[in-house]
């Protein structure tokens, strides 16, 4: 492994300087910054100009008061960001999270990793990430949607098609952008479809965006498996995480003739050797919202509250649940128990720590901004079809979801080998993606 060149070293100790205790931000960072010192000894010209400070810099960080009535008449408070970090390319683009750990290190951690995914994407768009501290859990409807109203009252002046275009991450799906999307409309009186992603079909969204991030998740592995001359038929998989992702992972796995033998939520995970039913779990979780504890009441398998999902043996490991939740523990596990490639499906859900651990262990890793690039590029789709007042069939955009992933896993593959780490997709998708962005801002001047 390479150490630190010492002008990106001097560019990490400021960062850290300058945004204290924004633990998530530094460690995204800081892996980035690894990742593009063979580039910057081969060419030196991209330290000029602190081009690598403005990077690391948000070009915006927005953070406001979120007040909202609670379903007994009490007034609640939260707190809103958006960061718009990176505009080289295009729009701001990235999701809301809203969670009780949402705070501005892990807003700007998200925001970081999206320029280089954005990038990576090949598609028009660049970089932001927002959300909110707000805990969904437990929330009526009602509650949900007066939040989800009081939040676009302050983020509205910041959006636009050509401005900022957010989309979903955790605890924010098709319900919570229907609900965000309906306020800005009232407020701007404009049907700007192209504002939002993640739309519902019947009024401005795009077929295939809801399955986009897991599907293309498995389609990255499918290269990955490609590259060791096999496919996912027969092969056990785990996958942690209930929600978007995981479910659509899941589920393209199951068609690929693999089987999904461990999948989880907060409060667990549940496993069934035989396989899970993807089709039973979708709907336990996305139509009744229900525990994953739940489906071993129905259907089978054994639920396991707290625990380590990584203990389950598995080929094939997809960590699609959140930040951190793969650490050198879990990682020692995956590999003594034979896995032998984890794609990460989740923005940094392995430590770094667990990404040394499987490259010692000789386990192909890819990291998320390459993996789970499919739902931003599908978010793409969205607005190029919201601009051409169109609407594509499901096929036609999953093969478009194809020949994106089929594009990064290339990029990653060739820069890898173009600056001597062959296999090392970590490397190969820093330096290709950060490339894209790099060339875009100088041509745009000290910006
Ligand atoms: N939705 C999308 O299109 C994209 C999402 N991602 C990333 O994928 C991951 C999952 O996002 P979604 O599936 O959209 O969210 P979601 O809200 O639909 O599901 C999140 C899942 O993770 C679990 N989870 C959340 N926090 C947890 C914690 N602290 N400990 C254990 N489990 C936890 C939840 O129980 C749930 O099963 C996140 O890292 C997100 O940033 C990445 C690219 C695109
Ligand atoms: O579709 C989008 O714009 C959001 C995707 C996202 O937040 C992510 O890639 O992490």
């Amino acid at each position: 492994m390479s150490t630190l060149h010492p002008k990106l070293a001097d560019v990490r100790d400021t960062i850290h300087r300058r945004n204290p205790g924004e633990a998530e931000f530094h460690q995204a960072v800081d892996e980035v910054l690894l990742s593009l010192t063979p580039m910057i000894e081969r060419h030196p010209d991209y330290v000029e100009d602190s081009l690598i400070e403005r990077f690391c810099e948000p070009e915006r960080q927005i953070i406001f008061r979120v007040p909202w009535v609670d379903d007994n008449g009490c007034v609640q408070v939260n707190r809103g960001f958006r960061v718009e970090f990176n505009s080289a390319l295009g729009p701001y683009k990235g999701g809301l999270r809203f969670h009780p750990s949402v705070y501005l290190g892990i807003v700007k951690f998200l925001g970081f990793e999206q320029i280089l995914k954005n990038s990576l994407s090949g598609m028009p768009i660049g970089a932001g990430k927002g959300g909110s501290d707000f805990d969904p859990k437990g929330r009526s409807e009602g509650e949900i949607m007066r939040f989800c109203q009081s939040f676009m009252t302050e983020l509205y002046r910041h959006l636009g098609e050509y401005t900022d275009v957010p989309a979903g991450d955790i605890g924010v799906g098709g319900r919570e952008v229907g609900f965000l999307f309906g306020q800005y409309k009232r407020i701007t009186n404009r049907y700007e479809a192209g504002v939002l992603t993640g739309k519902g079909l019947a009024w401005g969204g795009a077929r295939a965006r809801t399955e986009a991030t897991g599907y293309g998740t498995v389609y990255f592995v499918e290269h990955m498996l490609a590259e060791q001359g096999r496919n996912l038929e027969g092969l056990d998989v785990v996958v942690s995480g209930a929600g978007n992702v995981a479910l659509y992972a899941a589920q393209k796995v199951t068609q690929l003739g693999g089987r999904v033998v461990a999948m989880s939520d907060s409060g667990g995970y549940l496993v069934d050797t035989d396989g899970i039913d993807v089709a039973a779990m979708i709907g336990l979780k996305e139509k009744r919202r229900g525990r994953i504890s739940e489906y071993a009441d129905t259907h089978g398998g054994r639920h396991v509250s707290g625990g380590s999902i990584w203990e389950v043996p598995c080929t094939v490991a997809l960590p699609c649940a959140t930040q951190n939740e793969l650490d050198a523990e879990g990682a020692h596990h995956l590999a003594r128990n034979g896995c032998q490639v984890v794609a990460e499906g989740a923005n940094m859900p392995a430590t770094p720590e667990a990404v040394e651990v499987l490259r010692e262990a000789g386990v192909a890793f890819a990291p998320g901004k390459a993996a789970n690039a499919g739902g931003v590029a599908v978010s793409a789709l969205e607005m190029q079809q919201n601009a051409t007042r169109d609407s594509w069939s499901f096929d036609h955009t999953d093969a478009r979801l194809r020949e994106i992933m089929a594009g990064i896993h290339r990029t990653c593959v060739d820069t890898a080998e173009a600056y001597d780490v062959p296999g090392d997709l970590v490397t190969g998708a820093n330096i290709g993606g950060f490339l894209r962005v790099a060339d875009a801002m100088n041509a745009q001047g000290v910006i």
